[in-house]
């Protein structure tokens, strides 16, 4: 019977020429995959990244099978599409490289009396029944949703948000970003999420929080004008009612101690749970007539 050196000799003298370099070069492919894939789950890159595996797939068998025209086609279009991807995807790998640069620990993200600030602010504008859209930039970059606004520079504080969101104030209207501690932009557009799905009953300062965090791993913010209630609205779900502990809470799971970049809430199994639109107690009509 032969023994398992005998079956796999290839292996084993392969395994034992493995140098402390080859450990090396694997363990730094596998975290660059991984860092790879953290900055691109949940956003809007996922379904490229899809799209070139299957390119990829396609390039192999037509390699492997000698497809000389479809091979050489394919070729051709890489070579393109690595330059498309480039230019198509320039803001989240300008974002990326800076990420690299940037100094690891918690002081280099949100820092905590900023978020102390926000979830002061919120509570004030859900106290006065102010309508209030913010979103937290995590991984994924913000600055096309900020471009659609009026860029700001300024400190996160509990004035500065209530003078944005007062009514009759010029920049009410639209969401807020907020990157690093700072305000980045204000009356931004963000993208509504279908007005046929789960939420829509919700009017579209709620379907804008949903949208966007349906497209980034974004931490979005809303108060109802309407209900002065306070949500947070991740993964593309809309979390429940929030009183001001609970909203610090998670504002500490999720944003500053970076708890989870890949959408849920710590403790609360597959993200905010989804509040169906009739636990809203004096819920809008529908809207749409749907
Ligand atoms: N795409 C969008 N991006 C950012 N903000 C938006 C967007 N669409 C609407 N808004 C904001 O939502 C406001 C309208 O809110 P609307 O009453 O329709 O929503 P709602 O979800 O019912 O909120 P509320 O409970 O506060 O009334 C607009 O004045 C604007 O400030």
């Amino acid at each position: 019977m032969p023994t398992r050196e005998e079956g796999a000799p290839g292996l084993l003298s392969s395994l034992g020429s493995l140098t402390l370099q080859d450990v090396l070069d694997v363990l730094l492919v596998t975290f660059l995959i991984y860092q790879g894939y953290l900055l691109v789950v949940g956003t809007r890159a996922v379904n490229v990244v899809r799209g070139i595996l299957v390119f990829a797939g396609v390039w192999v068998i037509s390699k492997v099978l000698g497809l000389a025209t479809l091979s050489y086609l394919l070729d051709r279009a890489g070579t393109v599409g690595l330059f498309a991807l480039v230019v198509l995807f320039q803001p989240e790998l300008r974002a990326a490289l800076e990420r690299v640069g940037r100094p690891r620990g918690r002081d280099a993200g949100q820092s905590g009396a900023a978020l102390q600030d926000l979830a002061r602010a919120m509570e004030r504008l859900s106290e006065r029944r102010t309508g209030a859209l913010i979103a937290i930039e995590r991984r994924t970059p913000l600055g096309e949703y900020a471009a659609t606004g009026v860029r700001l520079d300024a400190v996160v504080s509990v004035p500065f948000l209530e003078a944005l969101f007062a009514r009759n104030a010029p920049l009410h209207d639209g969401g807020v970003i907020i990157q690093e501690s700072r305000v980045v932009a204000a009356g931004c557009l963000f993208p509504l999420q279908a007005a046929d799905g789960t939420y829509r009953r919700y009017g579209t300062r709620h379907r804008a929080a949903i949208g966007l965090s349906e497209l980034t791993d974004a931490v979005v913010l809303v108060v109802s004008e309407e209900r002065g209630s306070m949500r947070i609205a991740l993964a593309g779900r809309l979390g429940p009612h929030l009183n001001g502990s609970e909203l610090r809470e998670q504002l500490r799971a999720l944003v500053y101690d970076r708890a989870d970049l890949t959408g849920e809430l710590p403790g609360v199994p597959g993200a905010p749970p989804p509040t169906p639109p009739e636990s809203e107690a004096g819920g809008k009509p529908e809207r749409g007539g749907a």
